[in-house]
């Protein structure tokens, strides 16, 4: 019996100390590291590092609106409370802790360009929390190696202009669609105006975008795939909001079990959707996401089969990379142009003079609408939709003559670099579209400056897509009408995964004519 104590006592002991080891010996190590190489930040704390600090100081921050009027855009210490704070202490290269992972905050854009671009084979795409990865799916976004590569070449012509110029008419009108619901609540007013929480709005649009984009010709059944998603991701959202419990989601709640029967009628809904496009096999529909998918099978090199599992990941990948980023966008664009109708006048002229009062711009006339493009640039500048991303160290790594050990996450804080005075001049949390009168590249003091879609081979492959449904909607919307802010409009951008505003978005329309844009649907 004796020896059953012993081995009982030194598997405890072998436990105590492995947990010794990765929850203070290596942190406090890892922490020396860096000191001995002039990099500091707070105090690691046993199992939990720095994070409780860093919920205090999101929390006290999000407590405060920005201060009225609302002229000024130095939102960044309201935003990334923590990364303000400890940057005023420590500069602007940092090491804070989530648990006992250290994550090296990194705002130097030489430095953004080695881990982004140039020595980007050394760092992999972080790998988020479970529950986030349930919500986003395991798509392009978390794929790695020669998985991601060959998903990425097969998806990328979706995305060429040629192939998304064909969505316009479509996006066109469900816009138009919008803006007609919002006409008729103005008229039905005594007015002639009509409040609108934007935020909500738009994502009709960029929902409707994003399902063209990955079914085309199946646009029924897949938004019907896509309504399903949505009930899951509710799930799921919600479960991300209570706290995790380890193996939780595999029991059989009610809500676990919902949860798997609307994931089994998604997969078997596209199954049908997949079988019957193989028999159709015609190339009409190789340029919607789906099509892509199925004809990589079919056609070329084969590297990896896309299983239908694949398909279902990448669909929810889609839309949640999808949708929510270009609501977000356009959300913060109206709120803009609400705050500052000088700019608001100067867009919509330049729309009436090339896309005349009630049509639904083509891609051509899009292209020629410059100052709107410069008001986008300085609304992703200013409000980036995605603060920061994170890379993970793979191996011991030299960066910038500082020795970085593997594992290590590097946190690229998007939106402090697109706010750095020393970037982009005095005027950095002013907005200023004329910055980008002469294109990105020669808006900032340094190329990688302007970061809203990443850098480097895992950019974001919507870019495009995001851009051109912007400046659509936008324009479409300042053909239509004036806006201003709702007096109970408050200036609180907060982070929700993405850059969102905590008290929603309510804008003041009034119809430019008091004419609904039937012309435009009979186009
Ligand atoms: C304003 C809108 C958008 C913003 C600000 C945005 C931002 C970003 C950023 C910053 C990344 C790179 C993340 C990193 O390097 O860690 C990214 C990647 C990605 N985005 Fe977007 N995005 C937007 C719209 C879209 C749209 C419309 C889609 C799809 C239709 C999309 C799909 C993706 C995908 C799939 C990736 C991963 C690419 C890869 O790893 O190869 N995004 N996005």
């Amino acid at each position: 019996m004796g020896w059953c104590w012993a081995l009982a006592l030194a598997a405890a002991a072998y436990v105590a100390a492995k947990l010794m080891e990765v929850l203070w010996w290596r942190p406090r190590r890892v922490e020396e590291h860096f000191a001995r190489q002039g990099i500091r930040g707070p105090r690691y704390r046993f199992f939990v590092g720095c994070v409780r600090e860093m919920v205090a100081l999101m929390v006290a921050a999000s407590a405060n609106p920005m201060p009225r009027p609302y002229r000024s855009h130095s939102v960044l210490p309201r935003v990334l409370a923590f990364y303000h704070h400890w940057k005023k202490i420590y500069g602007s290269t940092f090491l804070i802790w989530f648990g006992p992972t250290p994550r090296l905050a990194v705002a130097d854009p030489d430095l953004i360009r080695e881990i982004l671009v140039s020595r980007a084979d050394h760092f992999d795409r972080y790998e988020s929390h479970p529950m986030v990865r349930q919500l986003e799916g395991e798509g392009l976004v978390s794929l790695r190696g020669e998985k991601w590569a060959h998903r990425r070449r097969v998806l990328s012509p979706a995305f060429r202009m040629d192939n998304l110029k064909l969505l316009l008419p479509f996006v066109g009108r469900t816009v138009v669609d919008m803006v007609d619901k919002w006409h008729g609540m103005a008229a039905a007013g005594s007015s002639g105006e009509v409040e609108i929480d934007v935020s909500e709005w738009f994502q009709v649009v960029t929902e409707d975008a994003i399902t063209r984009t990955a079914f085309g010709r199946s646009y029924e059944d897949g938004k019907a795939v896509f309504k399903l998603q949505t009930q899951l991701m509710a799930f799921a959202s919600e479960a991300f909001r209570k706290i995790f419990i380890p193996g939780y989601r595999f029991l059989p709640t009610k809500k676990n079990t919902s949860s798997w029967k609307l994931d089994k009628e998604i997969r078997k809904n596209l199954a049908t959707l997949i079988g019957r496009r193989q028999e159709a096999a015609d190339d009409e529909n190789a340029m919607d996401l789906l099509g892509l998918m199925i004809n990589a099978n079919v056609n070329g090199r084969r590297v990896s089969t896309i299983t239908v599992n694949d398909i279902v990941e990448e669909c929810k990948t889609f839309f949640f990379a999808g949708k929510q980023t270009t609501s977000n966008l356009l959300t913060w664009a109206t709120v803009l142009l609400a705050m500052h109708p000088e700019w608001q006048e100067l867009a919509r002229q330049e729309v009436l003079d090339v896309c005349g009062a009630r049509d639904i711009p083509s891609r051509d006339q899009l292209a020629k609408l410059k100052t709107l493009g410069m008001i986008l640039n300085e609304t992703l500048r200013l409000y980036p939709p995605a603060v920061a991303t994170v890379r993970r160290a793979k191996a011991d790594v030299e960066l910038g003559g500082c020795l970085i050990p593997r594992d290590t996450e590097l946190l690229i804080p998007i939106m402090a670099v697109h706010h750095d005075a020393r970037l982009w001049g005095p005027d950095a949390t002013q907005f200023n579209p004329a910055r980008f009168a002469n294109g990105v590249a020669q808006a900032a003091r340094h190329q990688a400056a302007f970061i809203p879609f990443g850098l480097g081979s895992r950019m974001c492959i919507g870019q495009n897509l995001a851009l051109l449904e912007a400046k659509l909607t936008v324009a479409i919307i300042l053909q239509r009408f004036d806006f201003r802010l709702s007096p109970s409009y408050i200036h609180a951008p907060t982070v929700l995964m993405l850059l969102h505003p905590q008290y929603g978005a309510p804008v003041i329309f009034r119809s430019r004519s008091s004419e609904p844009s039937d012309r435009d649907r009979d186009m």
